[in-house]
């Protein structure tokens, strides 16, 4: 079988599932003008050459929301892949229930603050649908 590995870019990205006193989730929208614009997603980003997962994670939060979050308060929840002929894409979603400050929105759309049946009805990227149900009972019901 042909190896149709070397036309393809790698890439690791790294999500947090930020999950407030209330069990509600944290989305942003993608912003008008990227890839996959008006889609919610977990915040987070690619990880960089050398990088650990949970050091780009700390970075990409603090980038995109502006909140500060220790590695060791990162657990691991799942992982998607997403590959078609020019990527393969590894999401790994890690949760939290404690950063320090308030996440603001410098890098998306819109935030908002989901229970599991609004985070299910919500349009996300093909990578993030099958990390809905590991994370659902992380989650309260409503
Ligand atoms: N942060 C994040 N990215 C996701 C999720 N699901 C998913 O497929 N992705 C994709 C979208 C992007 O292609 C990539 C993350 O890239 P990024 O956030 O660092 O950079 P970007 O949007 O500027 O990248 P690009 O796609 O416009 O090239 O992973 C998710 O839940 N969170």
């Amino acid at each position: 079988m042909e190896n149709a590995g070397p036309a393809r870019r790698s890439i690791l990205v790294v999500a947090a599932a930020l999950i407030d006193p209330e069990g509600r989730v944290l989305v942003q929208q993608r912003a008008p003008g990227k890839s996959l614009a008006g889609l919610w997603e977990f915040p987070g980003g690619k990880a960089e050459p050398g990088e650990s997962p949970e050091e780009a994670l700390v970075r990409e939060l603090d980038e995109e929301l502006g909140i500060a979050i220790d590695a060791a308060a990162l657990s691991p929840v799942a992982f998607s892949t997403a590959t078609d002929d020019a990527l393969s894409l590894v999401l790994l979603l890690f949760a939290s229930r404690v950063w320090r400050g308030v996440p603001r929105p410098f890098d998306a759309a819109a935030l908002r603050w989901c229970a599991i049946d609004a985070l299910r009805r919500l349009p996300m990227p093909p990578a993030d649908v099958p990390l809905i149900d590991p994370l659902a009972p992380w989650l309260s019901a409503t």
